[in-house]
């Protein structure tokens, strides 16, 4: 799997797929730089009138329910549609998914009415979305969710809904319902600069886009994304979170076949 991940990126860099976001305002800027560093290229585009265009002449297609609104369920669904048709990947990153009654209507909305291929959230969000848990609290991992178990999480989801499910944290866990995948590596300080979540989101929007299995792209995704977060700790991690922010941007900018194929910690059982 290390090897494929380190293949794909180097197809990624080639292709330099199209990845359209309909993302929250918090860490929309972060999500269209990690983009451009890894070596795909975004575009932002969420009014109701153009997403489904855009969605059509784009790669992948990600959709993050961060910041949502009435408007931007209505710009997700059409643009998950025209992604359907089209054939390209939907990843959902059901952000605070069961915070509030808006957010659970748009879940459900979503999943109702577009096939996700990829859906990557924190272990509250994708517990949430098994119907493991029926009420959350802001966007981050609750108290509550800190011991839960991210595998059982990941394929009570991919089994209710019949996709890759990613559930991110200190071990990543990918699954498609059988196979089961374990990224280890990354920093905790990961978890204390704001979007390094949606950033994996789009990041695995990138990888699908460029290939055409969700499991090894996500795989990939979080792989790249764990040895940046190394790589920005030894650099900046020391110095505090505001630099430690950039050094990830960087990392990601610097990743290549070879720094994959090296560091990538990819456990399949
Ligand atoms: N304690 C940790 N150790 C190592 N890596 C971590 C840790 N916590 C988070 N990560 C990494 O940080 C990234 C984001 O995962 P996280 O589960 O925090 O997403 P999230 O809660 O959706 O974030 P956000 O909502 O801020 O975008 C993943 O690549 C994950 O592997
Ligand atoms: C803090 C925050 N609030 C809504 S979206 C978001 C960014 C990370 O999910
Ligand atoms: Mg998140």
């Amino acid at each position: 799997m290390a090897v494929r991940a380190a293949l794909l990126v180097e197809e990624l860099q080639r292709k330099r797929p199209l990845v359209h976001c309909i993302t929250n305002y918090v860490t929309a800027n972060d999500c269209a730089n990690i983009l451009l560093a890894i070596g795909a290229s975004p575009i932002m585009a969420d009014d109701p009138e153009e997403t489904g265009e855009i969605a059509a002449s784009a790669s992948a297609l990600v959709l993050n329910m961060g910041t949502p609104s009435r408007r931007k369920l209505e710009a997700m669904v059409r643009a998950g549609k025209s992604a359907n048709e089209a054939g390209i990947p939907v990843i959902l990153d059901p952000v605070g998914a069961g915070a509030s009654c808006l957010r659970r209507e748009m879940a459900a909305q979503i999943i109702r009415e577009v096939k996700v291929d990829i859906l990557r959230g924190n272990v509250s969000e994708i517990s949430f979305a098994a119907g493991l848990d029926f009420c959350e609290k802001g966007v981050d991992v609750s108290e509550a969710d800190q011991g839960r178990d991210r595998t059982e999480a990941a394929l009570a989801a991919a089994e209710r809904l019949g996709c890759t499910v990613a559930v991110t944290g200190s071990v990543d866990v990918v699954t498609d319902g059988s196979r089961v995948i374990r990224i280890h590596g990354g920093t905790p300080l990961m978890a204390r600069v704001t979007g390094t979540g949606c950033m994996t989101s789009v990041l695995s929007g990138a990888f699908a886009g460029a290939g055409k299995d969700p499991l090894t792209a996500v795989s990939a995704a979080l792989a790249a994304m764990g040895i940046a977060g190394e790589l920005a700790f030894e650099k900046a991690g020391h110095i505090g979170c505001g630099s430690f922010h950039m050094a990830l941007l960087d990392a990601v900018g610097n990743l290549n076949e070879k720094i994959i194929r090296e560091r990538a910690k990819i456990e399949e059982r």
